[in-house]
């Protein structure tokens, strides 16, 4: 495995496989703190593509003012580790100068998709993730792009981004990995105290309600479905909750009783602390 630090580097690496092998290029954009979240990818990444391109990059520009930017957890040498283990080939760490030497004038931005969950209530969040990940499938021009579903609108946003600018990259959307008791595994998650990681079970719990009353239910509402999650979110005192929305996937649009759309998303986001968790659960409806 080998690790670089500059554009031009891993640009002259992928360029020189690419004459050596007729194999795909497969990538994994994280933001490092590498859990086995991350590690799955990796792996069906390792499965997919010739090779496996991973960057590690806390990215300023998808941090708003007073989030967690600067105390956002990293561990260069376990995640080395645990690339290096998953099958990563190629690790790209660059510096904030290195991707952004000069203040900004390109953005990109993809609209509608990022009008509510957290584009609503992360404003901006959703272009300094297009824009970064714009400049590194540039930058890497994968064959394969792999994302996670815990970041399900994240997933509908590339996908477009992809779509309206002709990027010639597949976008590989991986299952959510949870820990044992459910919880959704995040970088975050070490943010958590005792008390508040016991409590954050609520979430998972409540998407399994969810699964549950739909079965019962065929007709539900969007609305049995916020207030059934809602509802159990709020057993948790340490809980205060930043949305809950049921919407169909990866439309992103709300539905009415009756005409559900194929598949629908049910997503939150919670706070516990300063600490924000997200989770979702994605159900193929039956007609
Ligand atoms: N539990 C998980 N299962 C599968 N993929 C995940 C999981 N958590 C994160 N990912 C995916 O890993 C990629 C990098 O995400 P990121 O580095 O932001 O990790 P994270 O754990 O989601 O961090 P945070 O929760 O702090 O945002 C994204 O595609 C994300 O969806
Ligand atoms: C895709 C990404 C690496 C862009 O910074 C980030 O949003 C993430 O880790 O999900
Ligand atoms: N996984 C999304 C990255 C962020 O929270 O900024």
């Amino acid at each position: 495995m080998q690790v670089v630090h500059s554009i031009a580097d891993l640009r002259t690496r992928i360029k020189e496989y690419r004459r050596k092998h007729d194999q795909s290029v497969g990538f994994v954009p994280t933001m490092g703190y590498l859990h086995e979240g991350h590690v799955s990818l990796l792996r069906k990444a390792r499965t997919q593509s010739g090779l496996v391109v991973l960057s590690i990059f806390v990215n300023p520009l998808q941090f708003g003012p007073g989030e967690d930017f600067e105390r956002y957890p990293r561990n260069t040498e376990k995640d080395l580790q645990l690339a290096e283990a998953a099958g990563a080939d190629l690790v790209f760490m660059p510096t904030v100068d290195e991707m952004y030497p000069t203040p900004i004038r390109t953005t990109v931005s993809v609209t509608g998709l990022t009008s509510r969950l957290c584009g609503a209530s992360r404003p901006g969040h959703f272009d300094g993730v297009a824009t970064v990940v714009s400049k590194l499938f540039h930058i890497v021009q994968p064959d394969q792009a792999f994302f996670g579903l815990k970041d399900a609108q994240q997933i509908a946003v590339i996908e477009q981004m992809v779509q309206d600018l002709n990027l010639d990259i597949e976008i590989v959307p991986c299952p959510t990995l949870r820990e044992a008791d459910g919880l959704a595994m995040s970088s975050r998650n070490v943010y958590l105290s005792e008390q508040e990681r016991k409590q954050a079970l609520v979430l998972s719990q409540s998407l399994e309600k969810v699964k549950e009353f739909i079965q019962s239910h065929p007709s539900f509402s969007s609305e049995e479905l916020v207030q059934l999650v809602s509802s159990h979110i709020s057993t948790a005192p340490l809980a205060t909750i930043d949305y809950v929305e049921a919407l169909g996937y990866p439309t992103l649009e709300p539905f009415e009783i009756g005409h559900h759309p194929a598949s629908i998303i049910v997503a939150l986001a919670v706070k516990f602390g300063k600490t924000r968790l997200i989770d979702n659960l994605i159900i193929q409806v039956r007609k």
